[in-house]
């Protein structure tokens, strides 16, 4: 079983505590386990309770962003929308998780949490960088055209990402106006996009599978061969099988 810190929604004139398909049916139809979706209850939720109970954590994507203040910076209106419930429960969750040695799979926002709770800092608005290149979602109807590859990004030689996918440059999907800006202490740079933006790290030293990462693995899971390895093996970090290494 794996805690999937959910999102706080307000709609039908209620706060809910949500996450989305993809990830919930990713996790359980290719890695093989069971999602358990936490409450976003801040300081109300007991995480050493929470992990406790499962095998491991899932991150999920989020419109959402990091609140600054985390990280030391002003709010402005380029830093929203935010959720602050789901900070105020995933940040300390990150970090009981990595000094349990629990499997972690961070995912897009979940990658920006890590960076945060372990002391990184996020840059906003991104595509505004000079040499950056825009990774927001494309401004189409369908998810389908939203979660479409549409960038290479390439896995660094020797890292924990490279012994899943390989050290050929592959095509992600992009949703995302921030990235990591100051990479927290004690994480590892594990791919690259073209224009320097970190796509992935790791959790130097952990005691098992903790990897983040940028882009979206979780919607092509059932079919496309990269994602389909990252949730493979995070399944089996999940169970404590051997990892399987990238051919090639
Ligand atoms: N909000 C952050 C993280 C981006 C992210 O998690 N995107 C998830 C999918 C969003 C969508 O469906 O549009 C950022 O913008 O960097």
């Amino acid at each position: 079983m794996i805690a999937v810190p959910a999102d706080i929604r307000i709609f039908d004139n209620y706060r809910w505590h949500v996450a989305a398909t993809p990830y919930v049916d990713a996790v359980a139809r290719v890695a093989g386990t069971v999602p358990f979706i936490v409450p976003a209850l801040g300081e109300a939720l007991e995480v050493e309770a929470v992990l406790d109970r499962v095998d491991g954590v899932m991150l999920t994507g989020s419109k959402s962003n990091v609140h600054p203040a985390h990280y030391g910076v002003e709010p402005t209106e380029r830093h929203g929308p935010f959720d602050e419930d789901r900070d105020a429960t995933t940040l300390p969750l990150i970090r009981s998780a990595i000094d349990r040695g629990l499997p972690l799979l961070a995912i897009c926002r979940g990658m920006q949490e890590l960076n945060v709770a372990l002391g990184g800092s996020i840059a906003t608005e991104i595509q505004e960088i000079a040499g950056r290149d825009d990774h927001r979602a494309p401004d189409l109807p369908t998810q389908d055209e939203r979660f479409a590859l549409r960038h290479e990004v390439r896995a660094v030689p020797g890292g924990i990402l490279a012994g899943i996918v390989g050290v050929e440059p592959f095509r992600v999907n992009s949703l995302h106006r921030q990235a990591i800006d100051r990479l927290a202490e004690g994480l590892a740079v594990e791919a690259t996009a073209e224009d320097g933006t970190i796509e992935a790290v790791s959790v130097e030293g952990a005691r098992s599978f903790a990897l983040g990462v940028q882009w979206h693995p979780e919607y092509w899971a059932g079919s496309e061969p990269m994602s389909q390895r990252i949730f493979r093996a995070y399944g089996a970090a999940l169970r404590g099988d051997a990892p399987a290494r990238a051919v090639a």
